[in-house]
């Protein structure tokens, strides 16, 4: 099967994420998210580190994108930084390995690197940009899918509290590697808004995974009226 065709065109891919400091971290929750999700049409689940990525796939039938978010001393790279971690995602049974390939640090060899590794393993790569100019790099480097997944998160991207969907509109227009949506999509009109865009798959986190964000989007609006 071509890589591209891994995940059905236009379906909700969700993102099942706790970190250790975040009230859902560890044990099988995010195994039972993603199943919630699957039960629910989600055609994809996106997880963080080897253990969720061993129980989703346990759990649901549906292809998972991995990940390993990982602090690297004197750097501020956080998605699948190296070698090794392309190894245990794929090992761990991700169908796709996501790399952070902005241009942070000129690392953008050591991440061809990464990229051939992760192909040869037979797993596809999603690639996590922050501007056009880095997602038209990710295609000459050869990635299945290209990301928004971290504008607004490298200082030198547009900063915004929604989706970037300049940059989504920009891209779907610019490559011919099939672009997914993700970042700050908190609704199914925006999740629409992206499809319209040219994007071929949605990506939603936060707003279906992480309950205290939720709750404090509540909090906050009625803070207004007390
Ligand atoms: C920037 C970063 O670390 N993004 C991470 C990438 O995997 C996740 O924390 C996000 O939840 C994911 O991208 C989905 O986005 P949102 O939760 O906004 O729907």
């Amino acid at each position: 099967m071509n890589h591209r065709d891994l995940f059905p065109l236009h379906g909700l891919i969700v993102s099942c994420q706790a970190l250790e400091h975040e009230p859902l971290h560890g044990g099988d929750t995010m195994a039972k998210m993603a199943r919630a999700a699957v039960q629910s049409g989600a055609i994809g689940i996106r997880t963080n580190g080897v253990l969720d990525i061993l129980l989703i796939k346990k759990e649901v039938n549906v292809p998972v994108i991995g990940l390993i978010k990982r602090d690297m001393p004197g750097s501020s790279v956080f998605i699948t930084p190296t070698l090794d971690e392309v190894k245990a995602i794929v090992l761990a049974g991700a169908d796709v390995v996501a790399l952070d390939v902005t241009d942070r640090e000129g690392r953008l060899d050591a991440v061809k690197s990464l990229i051939t590794c992760a192909h040869e393993l037979g797993a596809a790569v999603m690639a996590d940009i922050s501007t056009l100019e880095e997602g038209i790099t990710a295609e000459a480097l050869g990635v299945d899918f290209i990301g928004t997944t971290l504008s607004g998160y490298t200082p030198y991207s547009t900063q915004q509290e929604g989706p970037d969907f300049e940059l989504l509109q920009k891209l779907c227009a610019r490559v011919r590697v099939p672009v997914i949506a993700e970042g700050r999509i908190w609704t199914p009109e925006e999740a629409v808004k992206a499809l319209a865009c040219g994007a071929v798959n949605v990506v939603v986190g936060s707003a279906i995974t992480r309950p205290q964000l939720i709750t404090e989007r509540y909090v906050r609006a009625l803070r207004q009226w007390m």
